[in-house]
């Protein structure tokens, strides 16, 4: 029902609906040629028609006789009054009439501007975090791997439009002199025509407008002069360069340059380092990999693998918790049910979440006991962690799209003022890797200069509260955008409350005795 609730589709926020977009485009074309096939049969009939009225018709004139001689009078006479008759009702017949409503029919399921607006983000976000050119992504070149695909000078003008809008225009100029390098190929200029798009000249013109925007005359004048080179008698690309030659005269300091949109705010949620090549060198002398046999007695047969990554607040990858066919089993019968990911507002005075653009994903929810397989990944991850399995909140599978991400944030909910007074908190996270992502999609966090790759089968379990109860600022995390491929997650965030005996609350250091979890294996 919520479903149905919700008419947003979100296409960009994840791989799952991309599936029915190509079906639905193979409907639609298959549908248009046999509206293209039923005009042609009509054309065809038609053209027989004529055929056979102009060969009659030649038969008339080389007859002398012919009025002379009734059958043919009759003849004609009939055909005149009631074969015109037919024909009109045959030309006016309109044709394709079911494929055309199966067309309109469709409409609504097709991506809408919001859904664009979504896909031009997460290249936006994808670029500015892995720090590419536009005209590198414009060729296929992702931060440093070469792909066998590459944008169209439409696709590129679209997004450079989309950035003008935001008034983000040292980015949109990027992405219009990207359009225009790529309208250089030949092969795409027959695309662009197809599609009505704009002319090479119009490119250009929108260059010097997006540098005017910058106050680079210089630069403007000279996009000008190529556009009107190009296209010389378009009035309106004279115009304006009339103006802006007349601007040379008379510009003043005073004219305000139009501010490009204040990126500082994304330079603090998109950090630079999710490509994992920023790392400076941690200290890494407590770090290393152990096989855990001492937060359960099962351990002792099955012991888990246990790479610590961080000791304050502890991080460690657990690996082999979850196998292949429990990942995919997991992954196919989530797809019918994801949703586009929302957010709460911890101090919002009611539970309402919201579709937000710092979190693009779809996810959906499930109980530890839903089936046998979270059943037995509950049971595994209990005895991984050492912690009480019954204070947690329900699993969340999530799917990650194009250049899908999740800015950085904490996970737990409660503000200081709320804490300790009787609410549950999110002690700690744990995530599994239900995938393999191509490029980009790590785990990172900027505090503990930490990149987590997706690591199929493998899960990442970190504290968000210190051993004090209090938040532990070094959780602070982001789910880098996904470059190539899809990201499919499943989290796990566990409370505080339940969790006294296994994870006590002390002031000063943990001591072994007081605790069961994790945390053992390094005191
Ligand atoms: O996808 C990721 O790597 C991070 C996910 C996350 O932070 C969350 O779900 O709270
Ligand atoms: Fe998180």
């Amino acid at each position: 029902q919520l479903r149905e609730n919700n008419a947003q589709q979100r296409f960009a926020r994840s791989v799952v609906n991309m599936d029915d977009m190509l079906n639905l485009e193979d409907d639609l074309v298959s549908n248009v040629e046999k509206l293209a096939e039923a005009l042609a049969r009509k054309a065809k009939t038609i053209k027989w028609g004529v055929f056979k009225m102009m060969k009659r018709r030649q038969e008339y004139k080389s007859s002398m006789e012919i009025f002379a001689n009734p059958i043919d009078t009759f003849s004609l006479i009939r055909h005149m009054q009631s074969n015109w008759l037919m024909w009109l009702l045959y030309l006016e017949t309109p044709v394709g009439q079911e494929e055309l409503f199966f067309v309109d029919s469709r409409m609504p399921l097709l991506p809408k501007y919001f859904d664009f607006i979504d896909a031009a983000e997460g290249i936006r976000k994808m670029q500015a975090t892995y720090q590419m050119f536009s005209s590198d992504i414009a060729k296929g070149l992702l931060d440093g791997v070469q792909y066998n695909s590459s944008l169209k000078p439409i696709d590129c003008l679209a997004i450079g439009l989309h950035l003008m809008n935001n008034s983000r225009w040292y980015a949109a100029e990027q992405w219009i002199s990207a359009s225009i390098e790529a309208y250089d190929q030949k092969s795409s200029q027959t695309d662009m025509e197809l599609l009505r798009g704009p002319k090479l000249a119009d490119l250009c013109r929108i260059l010097g407008q997006v540098q005017m925007k910058q106050r680079n005359h210089e630069g403007a004048l000279q996009a000008y002069q190529v556009a009107l080179k190009l296209s010389p008698h378009d009035p309106e690309i004279y115009e304006e360069y009339r103006i802006l030659e007349k601007r040379d005269l008379t510009l003043s300091d005073i004219e305000p340059i139009e501010q490009d949109k204040d990126n500082s705010h994304e330079r603090l949620v998109l950090p630079p380092c999710c490509s994992g090549r920023c790392q400076v060198p941690r200290n890494l002398s407590n770090l290393y990999c152990v096989y855990n046999h001492v937060t359960s007695p099962f351990l002792q047969l099955a012991p888990i693998k246990t790479e610590i990554l961080s000791i304050d607040p502890f991080v460690v990858l657990l690996h082999d918790m979850i196998s292949q066919k429990e990942s995919t089993l997991i992954r196919t019968s989530s797809k019918e049910h994801m949703l586009p990911s929302a957010t709460t507002d911890p101090d919002a005075s009611d539970d309402e979440t919201q579709v937000d653009t710092y979190r693009t994903s779809k996810s959906v929810w499930y109980s530890s006991d839903f089936n046998d397989t979270t059943k037995k990944i509950t049971e595994r991850l209990g005895d991984a962690t050492g912690l009480d399995m019954n204070s947690t909140e329900f699993y969340q599978v999530i799917n990650y799209g194009l250049g899908g991400f999740f800015e950085t944030h904490l996970d737990m909910l409660l503000s200081e003022k709320n804490r300790f007074n009787g609410t549950s908190d999110r002690i700690a996270t744990t995530l599994f890797y239900l995938n393999e992502v191509r490029q980009g999609g790590g785990t990172y966090f900027p505090r503990l200069n930490l990149t987590v790759f997706p690591q199929p089968g493998s899960a990442l379990f970190w504290y968000n509260l210190d051993t004090k109860g209090n938040d532990h600022m070094g959780s602070l995390h982001t789910g880098c955008p996904v470059i190539v491929g899809s990201k499919w997650v499943m989290s796990k965030w566990i409370n505080d409350m339940g969790q006294e005996f296994t994870r006590p609350c002390v002031e000063s250091s943990l001591s072994s005795n007081e605790v069961l979890s994790a945390e053992r294996l390094i005191i």
